[in-house]
């Protein structure tokens, strides 16, 4: 199963509207003598307001994919086109200020400063981009819904791993961003505070339509998105509605199944080896 045009789409996102569009990616690193094709030909469409995982083995290219949106890394091939902006025809200083305004970014380690106040660490991309005045509502407002409003006087030493994570969430919406985009967010976390993590980013996405794009290695993390991206060998091989599946352990067969698949078709079925990550 190999399908060149991914289409995201949910019942909860209005048609029409492309929060993220990639075209025809191919993206190729240098490693020492030889090249590292990371993904290959990735065409994908994420509508507005959709909540999307990403999942795949080590190495099959999510973290790429992620880095491609936040504009971290340009494709060797095609196009990558957020919020109408192409990415791959932007100079250095344009997508700096287009990673400031436009996108989130959530990472597993939370990457706060240490010696900042949670409030000034949610306030930290404003602060870069000389927008951090008359901000005070939308911290506070951010603050309550993300359940962290009597925590931002504190050092991120003195929160929880679940508290922390919450305030990485509000730095990376405080800009109002067009994507948020987390990396394994739930990877640092006991599985009830992971969980926690989940319910919220999905409220977000239900209440404010926020469009949210997760990497992760876990169903029962991936199963609170509208849809999963299966990856493999830098190729997308296969989507999962989760409105198909009732929990997590049948999401995980669907995946395990299209990963097995795909295994069978280059190995002998003796050789494979069953394993989500
Ligand atoms: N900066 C880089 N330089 C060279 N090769 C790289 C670089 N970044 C990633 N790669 C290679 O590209 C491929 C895809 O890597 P990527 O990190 O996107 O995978 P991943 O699915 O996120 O893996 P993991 O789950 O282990 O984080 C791998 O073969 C990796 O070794």
């Amino acid at each position: 199963m190999n399908e060149s045009t991914t289409p995201c789409s949910s019942d909860s996102t209005a048609p029409g509207l492309r929060a993220c569009e990639l075209r025809s990616v191919d993206k190729t690193y240098q490693q020492g003598g030889s090249m590292v094709q990371a993904l290959s030909q990735v065409d994908l469409t994420i509508p507005d307001g959709a909540f999307v995982s990403v999942m795949g083995a080590s190495g099959s290219g999510k973290s790429t994919l992620l880095h491609l949106m936040a504009g971290l890394t340009r494709p060797t091939r095609g196009s990558v086109i957020i919020d109408g902006d192409d990415l791959s025809q932007s100079s250095d200083i344009e997508l700096t200020r287009f990673r400031r305004s436009r996108i989130g970014l959530v990472f597993q380690a939370f990457n706060l400063v240490p010696s900042l106040s949670a409030a000034d660490n949610i306030l930290l991309p404003l602060m870069a981009s000389g927008k951090a005045d008359n901000t005070e509502d939308r911290l506070r407002e951010l603050a309550e819904t993300l359940g962290i409003a009597d925590r931002l006087d504190h050092r991120p030493d003195a929160l929880s791993g679940g508290e922390q994570q919450r305030v990485a969430i509000a730095r990376g919406l405080i800009a109002d961003p067009a994507i948020l985009l987390a990396d394994e967010p739930t990877g640092n976390l006991d599985s009830k505070t992971g969980q926690s993590i989940c319910q919220t980013l999905r409220t977000l996405c239900d209440t404010q339509g926020r469009t949210i794009v997760m990497v992760t290695h876990e169903p029962a993390v991936a199963i609170w998105s509208d849809l999963v991206i299966v990856l493999k060998d830098g190729q997308i091989i296969h989507q999962i509605a989760t409105k198909d599946h009732p929990n997590p352990q049948s999401l995980a067969i669907e995946y395990q199944t299209t990963v097995d698949a795909e295994r069978s078709t280059t190995q002998p079925q003796d050789d494979v080896t069953t394993s989500l990550t």
